[in-house]
């Protein structure tokens, strides 16, 4: 066994994996509850340490790696500390501070990108009410217009349509396939696909810490595995560093 592990509390979480994710791929990461899913890509990002293996960002280890507004994060749940109440602009507005110099004030392309995120999940009436009381899938609309507005080129997002009504979960549909047509690359775990699915270029299945398939994903294996539909990058030559590059080190 090569690749990326995960030990927590001493037991392996994650037992090997290899996996690079390509620029403009939309990536699904599936599998059952407690399979490892939110370890992988929390590991991918260096959130949680590897006890085995290594994981690149765009070609650079995280400690070194210093291009963090390449890539937008969307946890699970937003974590709203203490009783200091914060709107949903000023949410959306962090997104920002991976592009902006430190000590320098809000530039108007700030504003502009945290107002655009803002429209685009259909919050922007409610910019200044408090995050404090929104709904799972109101919350979930935060979280995606905090990503949007750093602008990143990649977007990783740990099970955007869970909990979340199906209004939520068409208009993330339709926000992912405008991103997607834009070329940015997609990295979500998912327990349902529903209305992502037409989306989904790759599918990572694990089971029990391992890759049990990568590939099509499972509704579309039968067109996709027929030979002659391996996908031509039209810059293939170039070979762009990888967003998500998880390589054994031995
Ligand atoms: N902080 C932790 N300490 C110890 N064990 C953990 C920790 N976090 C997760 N685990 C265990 O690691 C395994 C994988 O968890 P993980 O959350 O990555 O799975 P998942 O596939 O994302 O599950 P779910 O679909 O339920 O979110 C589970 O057995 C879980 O109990």
């Amino acid at each position: 066994m090569s690749g990326g592990q995960v030990s927590l509390d001493r037991r392996p979480v994650l037992r090997g994996i290899d996996l690079t994710v390509k620029p403009g791929e939309v990536v699904a990461v599936l599998g059952a509850n407690g399979s490892g899913k939110s370890t992988l890509i929390r590991a991918l990002l260096g959130l949680t340490p590897l006890s085995g293996g290594s994981t690149l960002l765009y070609g650079a280890p995280p400690a070194r790696f210093r291009e963090w507004w390449r890539i937008g994060y969307v946890p699970q749940r937003l974590s709203v500390g203490g009783g200091v109440p914060t709107t949903i602009r000023e949410v959306v507005a962090s997104g920002r501070i991976a592009r902006q110099r430190r000590l320098r004030p809000t530039s108007p392309a700030d504003r502009e990108a945290t107002e655009r995120a803002l429209e685009t999940v259909g919050m922007a009436h409610r910019a200044a009410d408090p995050v404090q009381a929104l709904s799972g899938g109101q919350q979930q609309r935060v979280l995606i217009a905090r990503a949007l507005a750093g602008e990143p080129d990649t977007f990783v997002m740990d099970e955007p349509t869970a909990g979340v009504d199906a209004q939520s979960q068409q208009l993330l549909a339709d926000t992912l396939s405008t991103l997607v047509d834009q070329g940015k690359t997609v990295l979500l775990v998912a327990h349902e696909l529903g209305p992502l699915e037409p989306l989904i270029t790759r599918a990572v299945v694990l089971r029990d810490g391992f890759v049990c398939h990568d590939g099509p994903p499972p509704h579309a294996v039968g067109a996709h595995a027929l030979p002659g539909h391996d996908h031509v990058h039209p810059h293939a030559e170039e070979k762009p560093a990888s967003p998500l590059d998880w390589r054994p080190t031995s």
